[in-house]
């Protein structure tokens, strides 16, 4: 059985404190992007993770699919599998890839063994492989906050309007991100900025990681500033970084423009 995790872009990021458990509550729009890996379930003699495309970092045996097979097996009398992921999204790229992959597993194999979970109880497994994972369970537009973990409806609808992500061959790591901003109580909340058509966001919606990371990066300034001269109605940079993306009203000519970058465009 075969399923499609795809990545995530934010549209705004207000990071308000640091948590005692040595997180950060945020506010943010996940927006549901159409990037995607290739996931597949095969019955095997004993489990195996085995992966292509995009080489991954770290031992398969902590992979994040592996974890959510593991997760899952605690809890039920799960037969062995193969599990074969073709990695295509960019890793360390702000878009949510291996929580994405994670989720997927946890919804592949409920509906392989016929586990009838619940949303609610796959996102509570999802929780604990990482803030963002769960997000992936419902997959639609979300207004998250706390950990990012946790949901309100958002009014947020991009349907008619083209993305190009480009991701500069830049890993950034989640937890250094994190380590160098500096929480803060936004004077508006992003809830309310994003009450405004996309056409007005450009001078209100923003990712709060930006500021520490364009000093830090400058191509990831210039990049942004290359996709409002490409026409984009709104650019930002996505979640912890490195992707930065543009939103559009026509498609744009995105491959010409960044021959040397991984590019994806398409319809929100
Ligand atoms: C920044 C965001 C924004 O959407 O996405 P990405 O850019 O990674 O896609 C998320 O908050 C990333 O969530 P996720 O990638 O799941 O992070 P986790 O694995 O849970 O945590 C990695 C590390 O980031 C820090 N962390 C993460 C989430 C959070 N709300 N506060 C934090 O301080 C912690 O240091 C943690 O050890
Ligand atoms: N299936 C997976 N795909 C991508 N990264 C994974 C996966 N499993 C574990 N990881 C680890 O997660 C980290 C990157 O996660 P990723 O979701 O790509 O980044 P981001 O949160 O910035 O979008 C890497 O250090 C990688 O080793």
């Amino acid at each position: 059985m075969l399923t499609f995790p795809n990545c995530k872009i934010n549209i705004g990021l207000q990071i308000t404190e640091k948590r005692p458990d040595g997180f950060h509550n945020l506010q943010s729009c996940f927006y549901p992007v159409g990037w995607q890996d290739v996931l597949e379930v095969i019955p095997a003699e004993a489990f195996q993770f085995t992966s292509s495309g995009q080489p991954i970092p770290g031992d398969p045996a902590r992979n994040l699919c592996t974890r959510a097979y593991d997760l899952l097996a605690a809890d039920f009398a799960l037969p062995p599998v193969q599990l074969h992921l073709h990695k295509i999204i960019p890793i360390g790229a702000g878009l949510g890839g291996g929580s994405a992959d994670a989720a997927f597993t946890i919804r592949l194999l409920n509906e392989r063994f016929g586990l009838a979970l619940t949303p609610e109880q796959m996102e509570h497994y999802a929780r604990q492989l990482g803030s963002d994972c769960a997000f992936f369970i419902q997959n639609k537009p979300m207004y998250c906050l706390e950990k990012g973990d946790v949901f309100e409806p958002v009014n947020v609808d991009l349907s008619g309007y083209y993305i190009l992500l480009v991701y500069p061959n830049l890993a950034i790591s989640t937890a250094e991100a994190y380590a160098g901003v500096r929480p803060r109580t936004p004077n508006t909340p992003l809830r309310d900025l994003l009450e405004a058509p996309v056409t007005q966001w450009r001078d209100s919606v923003h990712n709060d990681f930006e500021d520490s990371l364009f000093p830090a990066y400058p191509s990831l300034a210039d990049l942004k500033q290359n996709l409002y001269e490409l026409g984009a109605v709104y650019a930002s940079m996505s979640g912890s970084g490195s992707t930065v993306y543009g939103i559009f009203s026509a498609p744009p000519d995105g491959q010409n423009h960044f021959p040397h970058y991984s590019v994806w465009q398409g319809k929100l």
